[in-house]
């Protein structure tokens, strides 16, 4: 049986339809269990917070995982990245807020202080563009620290922009874009990749009807 791990909040709904439309049987409900298996016993789903996930595929609990190409990318996650499965779409920016004078991380000239949840991009970020900053380390709600002054801007995910239009915050720069991704454990992928491909020709398939 596979096992795979799919990511708590904005990419839950969606990684299950996907995996519905590939005909696996998920049942509709199931309350807060975090470990389900579908009707025909194909597919064993475990259900973790994104940033819990590098450690799941990495150690092998799991043989493949959806998860967002900003998690990837924050916890430089070891594994083979499969497919782009399209949905989730984001981008992880820069913003100030409206009354601040910066409009461009040029505008960064002294040391500066940024709140977000994804230190270590920040961190890179701002080394390649030789600005001394302070990262704040945040959980969520990162757009409040700017606002009340803990930090002079921010690093987080946008997709509308409603959450920064409705905290008054200005999106300066774009950092890297995202979408929620299959990736596969390197070492499962030897030991199942029959398995492991049938799936993923399911997923194309699927994927393909879509887009
Ligand atoms: N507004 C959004 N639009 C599209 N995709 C998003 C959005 N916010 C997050 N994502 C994607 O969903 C993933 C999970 O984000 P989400 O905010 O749902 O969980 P989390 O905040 O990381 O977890 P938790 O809320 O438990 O701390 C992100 O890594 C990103 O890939
Ligand atoms: O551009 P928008 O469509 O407004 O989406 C952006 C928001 O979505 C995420 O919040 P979410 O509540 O998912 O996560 P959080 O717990 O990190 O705030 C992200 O952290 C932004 O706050």
């Amino acid at each position: 049986m596979l096992k795979i791990a799919v990511p708590k909040g904005v990419l839950f709904e969606p990684s299950l339809r996907l995996l519905k439309n590939c005909g696996y049987k998920i049942p509709s409900d199931f309350g807060r269990k975090l470990l389900i298996e579908d009707s025909n016993q194909q597919l064993s789903l475990v259900i973790v917070r994104p940033f819990d996930m590098p450690l799941y595929v990495e150690e092998g609990v799991v043989d493949v995982a959806f998860i967002g190409k900003d998690v990837i990318e924050e916890t430089s996650m070891s594994c083979f990245e499969i497919l782009d499965l399209g949905y989730g779409q984001c981008r992880l920016s820069v913003a100030v807020p409206g009354f601040s004078p910066y409009r461009s991380v040029e505008d960064f000239h002294s040391f500066i202080k940024v709140g977000s949840k994804y230190q270590n991009l920040s961190k890179k970020f701002f080394i390649e563009k030789g600005i001394q900053v302070r990262i704040f380390p945040l959980g969520g709600s990162v757009e409040l620290s700017p606002i009340v002054g803990l930090s002079d801007a921010i690093i987080d995910l946008v997709s509308t922009g409603n959450t920064l239009k409705a905290n008054n915050l200005v999106e300066i720069e774009t950092i890297l874009f995202s979408t929620s991704r299959l990736v596969v454990n390197d070492a499962k992928y030897r030991l199942k990749r029959k398995e492991i491909n049938e799936f993923i020709l399911r997923v194309k398939e699927v994927l393909n009807d879509i887009y």
